[in-house]
């Protein structure tokens, strides 16, 4: 096994947290969430934006300097809704087999552009949905390769749209995937995209 291979993820690693722990971290990662949002959404007195990054502070202080990337739990809960991660909105996966995923997601205002979401947000979604089905069903690990976004209309924040994704085909390591991101039925937002299975013989 190269080095490199040993890092990559795995979902056996749903075993690397027990359920307590698993637990706490989420509801950490659900604070920080809300702290993203309330930061976002807030004009604070200059007096209570001090006293609120000195409380972040000591957050971040009683974290500490953390573990090596292969021991932390954030992203690497794949079951919750976004992994355990602040980077995109949570995702809720109800559906994923072989050759399609479906899901929710709500943006709210931390992702927003001016009034809709941000167009650099959108991906994240994206990556993680086609990231899913790429892998998923016993597939070996797959790495995006390639995205191509077509932004059809804006994407509200506080509404919850649906996220669709199939395997177009596959040829190869390549993975040619597809998904939308739609609103009562509306297509929004859509993407293309291409995954490259990780060579076993890693150059
Ligand atoms: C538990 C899990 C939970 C999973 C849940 C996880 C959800 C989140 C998922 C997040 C996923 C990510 O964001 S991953 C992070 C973002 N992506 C990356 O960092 C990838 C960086 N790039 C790479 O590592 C590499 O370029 C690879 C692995 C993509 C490809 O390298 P390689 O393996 O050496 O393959 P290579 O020979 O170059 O190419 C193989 C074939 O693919 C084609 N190809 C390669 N790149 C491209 C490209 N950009 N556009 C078009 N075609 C391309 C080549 O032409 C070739 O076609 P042909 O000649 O064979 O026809």
């Amino acid at each position: 096994m190269s080095a490199d291979s040993r890092l990559l993820p795995s979902y056996a690693d749903l075993s690397i947290a027990s359920p307590a722990e698993r637990r706490s971290f989420n509801a950490l990662v659900d604070a920080l969430r809300d702290a993203q949002e309330a930061v976002t959404r807030s004009r604070p007195s200059e007096s209570a934006a001090r006293r609120a990054a000195a409380l972040l502070s000591e957050a971040a202080e009683l974290l500490g300097e953390g573990v090596p990337d292969s021991e932390q739990l954030a992203g690497r809960l794949w079951d919750e809704p976004g992994r355990a991660q602040a980077l995109a909105p949570p995702l809720y996966i109800d559906d994923v087999d072989g050759t399609s995923a479906r899901g929710r997601v709500t943006f709210s205002r931390f992702h927003a552009g001016v009034r809709t979401v941000h167009g650099g947000a959108l991906p994240l979604v994206f990556d993680e949905i086609m990231g899913r089905l790429a892998t998923t069903s016993g597939k070996p690990f797959a790495r995006t390769a390639h995205l191509t976004i077509d932004y059809r209309a804006g994407v509200p924040v506080d509404t919850e749209v649906e996220v669709f994704a199939r395997v177009k085909r596959v040829e190869g390591r390549k993975l040619f995937l597809s998904s939308e991101l739609c609103l009562d039925g509306t297509v929004l937002t859509e993407c293309q995209g291409l995954w490259v299975q990780i060579r076993e013989d890693p150059r």
